[in-house]
């Protein structure tokens, strides 16, 4: 269309500067024609007027050839031509006053030739009448009057040349002024249109033929690019056809001639010169099968006017051999009359599409899940363009039923996954965005069935949407990720929440109760004795026990509210919206937490076990009404509460109290500053020495000491139960130890006494350590102390639990010469028969049995029987908490071996009781070598 105007325009231009040219080219010719005339007109009036000059003088002479002749015919001759210029003169002269059109002569007038022609006195008018009229009397004389004297013809003579002509000459010097002037104006015309010419033909070469220039410069240039991209086309075409495998023909109806291009002899497998192309020799490379099919597509093609794109599949056979299938669009063209005018179509070899498709189909038949293209229409309909048979399997549909209407596969999505199903697909569709979901079909002989689906989308023309994509089932990984999320948060023993799914809602519960105002309350319980059940009736019996307890708690609670448990033997329940009243809710969580006591304190038959089983809980109980404290907060608080009803006596509930709370904070922190106080060398050991009833020293027993910097000295029996509960004094007896070996080779290098024993005192737990013979070894062989140097200090308690495994580490340590001395004795129950039994070195009585052994008889007795007991077994007896004189002698008395008690010395540091152990020694070693050794571990102590 823009160029369409742009044509038109130049045209216009075009013909404007040819206009103006013709117009300025025809002025300039009327011009030259005006001044071509005018001189003319000019030439003839000059002429005109010098003829008039040679007329006079004609008629002067021919006058004077009248008057001087005497021959009458010359005389008459002379007369004819007198007559004749008159005439000619009279003539004349009318034209140029008067001019003629019709002999082209302009009248012609100025002012001059008005005062030439016209002055009375000297004017041509009035002269050439007086000469003419003289020449009229000359004329009518005859021969005979007519002499030289004639007044009329002298006059001519003499007028005529001397007045006459001159007046004549002016007339013509004025026609040929005024003929002049006029050329000259018309000259100078002729000059302001030559001039506009020029100026005309520079405005159309700028204006006009340079744009003009331009245009057509471009025009070449667009047309030559033209033809340039249309050779590209016509390259990129023949490449496309190459690379695509497109091939054409078209075929003339009239001249019956056949094209085909490059590729199509390509497809064929013939060269362009081997033979000519034509119809027949087209079809005869269809194979024999497919040529009927093939020649009635052709006659479809040329019998049907309206028949449009026609299709069609055929195999050919090329001169090499190979078969290939052909697919061919083929368009008819058909005069207004109906008659075909040509043939043209594509072909294109899908010989290997089509494998490649057999193999896609059998591949799609054969992977599990199935694939698809997937439309989304403008309008909102689906379809399936295409899917594979597994679609049968995943969504029990053929694929015939979802290839114009995905509908059908659409009521197959389980209905809680319909909108987000939905939303993805929108969603991908927006953004084009790969889709992947996973989500529920309902399969009408499968069941609920679980696919995965990834598909990756392009916009169609119409700005609909296809995918291409890819689903698969994944039923089976579903119920794993179930069953993992089940573990995740459940005990898988008991089936009840575990700790994390607790946490979730317990914190659920803490904002729940917060928005509705109403308490809650979290119920903690341990099992009481349950750790012996697991060890003396097996693992299973003590599965069986969690198992029935998680029931009854159960059993016991609302459904909404959640039971967990946290791992062993710990119970939990979050009891949900009691009271919007603190006492009340107190209440019912007491009255509940009483409830699940009484339940589990029922008997239970554990796997068959002859004789039910008894056992009973421990319950703290938290209360909570808003987010403040926190899951961690309460379940410490609940925990605190658990404690408290352990400690105070077990198959208790207990309600968390902020005093109780106090105590178990300053426990804790004991138990922190403990741990700290091994790290930052705050311990320390004292010793005691014990003397033989002649006051000689003997040993000495090793007193752990607690110098903490915020409590100040910190008696063992405040930190010893509480290490012994939390493990610490395995670390703590090993510092002992070690720390008492240390200081026996210290003793032992000074060569002061070679006798000398320390005891150490060992606690239960340690003693229970397996490792405990190797760290007692360790000490020993790091310290290059000799094992009878000593002595371990067990309690009943250490050895009476499991007696022969106790018998069995005796022996052993006694095996590489350690002494074993039973402390505190008197106070628990030993008897003779288990004291048999072990393998010891002393008995130790214990202080309080010294303290009133004076006075008190029954202590006495007590004693004695100890004692006695000691000497049956061969023992060593050492008796400690000795404070007075009395009961020294009393004890040496009764035949105890050692003594030791404040009346003696008391606990003391390392360096008071070495230089004890010096002043007790007679003569001390002169080794050089024992006292640099000493002063060395005095300065290490
Ligand atoms: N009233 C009175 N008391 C006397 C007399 N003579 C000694 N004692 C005290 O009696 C305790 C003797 O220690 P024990 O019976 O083994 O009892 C020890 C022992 O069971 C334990 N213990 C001390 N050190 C350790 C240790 O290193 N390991 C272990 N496991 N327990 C230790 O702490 C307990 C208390 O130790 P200590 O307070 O040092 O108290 C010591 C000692 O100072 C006396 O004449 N009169």
């Amino acid at each position: 269309m823009i160029k369409m105007t742009t044509a038109r325009s130049l045209r216009v231009r075009y013909l404007i500067g040819l206009s103006a040219i013709a117009l300025l080219v025809t002025t300039s010719f009327v011009t030259m024609q005006h001044v071509v005339s005018q001189q003319r007109n000019f030439a003839q009036i000059v002429n005109l007027a010098g003829q008039q000059r040679g007329l006079v003088n004609r008629l002067a002479y021919f006058a004077s050839q009248m008057a001087t002749t005497e021959n009458q015919t010359d005389f008459d001759q002379a007369r004819a031509q007198v007559g004749r210029t008159i005439n000619r003169i009279e003539d004349n002269h009318r034209l140029l006053r008067e001019g003629s059109p019709e002999a082209g002569i302009p009248r012609i007038t100025s002012p001059t030739l008005t005062t030439i022609y016209e002055d009375p006195m000297v004017g041509v008018d009035k002269a050439l009448d007086s000469f003419l009229e003289r020449a009229r009397r000359v004329y009518a004389t005859e021969m005979e009057a007519l002499t030289p004297n004639n007044a009329a013809y002298i006059f001519l003579n003499v007028y005529g040349p001397y007045a006459l002509e001159p007046m004549l000459d002016a007339v013509v010097d004025e026609y040929q002024r005024i003929g002049r002037q006029s050329i000259l104006r018309i000259e100078r015309f002729e000059l302001g249109i030559w001039l506009a010419a020029l100026l005309t033909l520079l405005l159309e070469l700028i204006l006009i033929f340079r744009p003009l220039e331009k245009r057509v410069t471009e025009s070449i240039g667009s047309l030559e690019g033209a033809v340039a991209q249309l050779e590209e086309t016509r390259g990129r075409l023949v490449s496309a056809q190459e690379l695509a495998a497109v091939g054409d023909w078209q075929w003339n109806a009239q001249t019956q001639e056949l094209s085909c291009s490059e590729q199509t002899h390509e497809i064929l497998g013939i060269t362009a010169d081997s033979f000519e192309l034509s119809l027949e020799t087209l079809e005869h490379r269809v194979r024999p099968e497919d040529r009927e099919h093939w020649k009635a597509h052709l006659e479809q093609a040329s019998a049907q006017t309206n028949a449009g794109r026609l299709e069609l599949e055929y195999r050919i056979q090329r001169p090499d051999g190979r078969e290939r299938v052909i697919h061919q669009f083929m368009v008819a063209q058909h005069d207004p009359d109906g008659a075909l005018i040509s043939l043209s179509a594509t072909l294109q070899d899908i010989s290997e599409r089509l494998e490649l498709s057999t193999r896609l189909k059998k591949l799609s038949e054969h992977i599990p899940g199935f694939i698809f293209q997937y439309e989304l229409r403008p309008d909102g309909s689906t379809r399936f363009p295409y899917v594979s048979q597994g679609i049968i399997d995943l969504y029990g549909l053929w694929p015939e039923q979802v290839h114009e209407d995905g509908a059908a596969a659409f009521t197959r999505i389980h209905r809680e996954d319909v909108e987000h199903h939905t939303n993805g697909i929108y969603a991908s569709a927006r953004a084009l965005r790969v889709w992947n979901d996973q989500y529920r079909v309902q399969h009408p002989e499968r069941g609920e069935i679980w696919l995965e689906g990834n598909a990756t989308p392009e916009r169609l023309h119409d700005g609909g949407t296809l995918w291409h994509g890819y689903l698969w089932e994944i039923t089976d990984r579903k119920r794993s990720e179930d069953q993992i999320r089940k573990l995740a948060l459940y005990d898988p023993l008991t089936g009840l929440a575990n700790r994390r799914l607790l946490r979730d809602r317990l914190e659920h519960a803490l904002a729940t109760s917060q928005r509705s105002q109403r308490h809650g309350a979290l119920l903690m319980m341990d099992l009481d004795n349950f750790k012996t059940l697991n060890d003396t009736q097996g693992h299973d019996v003590g599965d069986a026990l969690l198992v029935e307890v998680g029931r009854r708690v159960s059993n016991e609670v609302r459904a909404a509210d959640t039971v967990a448990r946290l791992g062993g033997d710990e119970f939990v329940v979050i009891l949900e919206a009691l009271d919007p009243d603190r006492a009340s809710s107190q209440l019912k969580a007491m009255q509940l937490a009483t409830a699940i006591q009484q339940a589990l304190h029922q008997p239970y038959r554990l796997m068959d076990r002859g004789c039910p089983y008894q056992t009973s809980v421990s319950i703290g109980v938290s209360l909570f009404n808003d987010l403040s404290l926190g899951a961690d907060e309460l379940l410490r608080r609940a925990d605190i509460g658990m404690f408290e009803a352990k400690e105070s006596g077990r198959n208790r509930v207990c309600l968390f109290s902020e005093q109780r709370e106090a105590e178990v904070h300053s426990r804790t922190s004991l138990i922190q500053e403990l741990a700290d106080a091994i790290q930052q060398g705050q311990l320390m050991l004292y010793y005691q020495p014990q003397f033989r009833p002649d006051g000689s020293l003997h040993g000495a027993e090793a007193l752990l000491r607690w110098h903490s910097p915020s409590r100040g000295m910190v008696p063992p029996g405040d930190f010893i139960p509480l290490a012994e509960e939390t493990g610490l004094i395995l670390a703590i007896g090993h510092w002992v130890l070690n720390t008492a070996c240390r200081h026996l080779n210290q003793i032992q290098r000074s060569g002061l006494h070679d006798q000398f024993s320390l005891s150490v005192n060992i606690s239960p737990r340690q003693f229970a350590d397996s490792d405990f013979l190797d760290k007692v070894e360790q000490a020993l062989t790091s310290h290059a102390v000799p094992a009878q140097r000593l002595k371990l200090e067990l309690t009943e308690s250490s050895l009476f639990h499991d007696m022969d495994h106790a018998i069995e580490i005796l022996e052993q340590l006694r095996k590489q010469g350690i002494g074993i001395e039973l402390d505190d004795f008197g106070t628990g129950y030993s008897s003779l028969s288990y004291l048999k039994r072990l393998p010891l070195d002393a008995l130790k009585l214990d202080g309080s049995l010294v303290a009133d052994v004076v006075s008190d008889a029954r202590d006495l007795a007590i004693l004695r029987a100890a004692i006695a007991m000691a000497k049956t077994l061969s023992l060593t007896v050492i008796a400690e908490g000795v404070e007075t004189n009395e009961q020294r002698a009393f004890l040496a008395s009764e035949g105890c071996d050692l003594l030791q008690g404040y009346l003696l010395a008391r606990p003391m540091p390392f360096d008071k009781l070495y230089a004890l152990i010096e002043q007790a020694t007679p003569q001390r070693s002169q080794d050089p070598t024992s006292e640099l050794a000493h002063q060395l571990s005095q300065r290490r102590a």
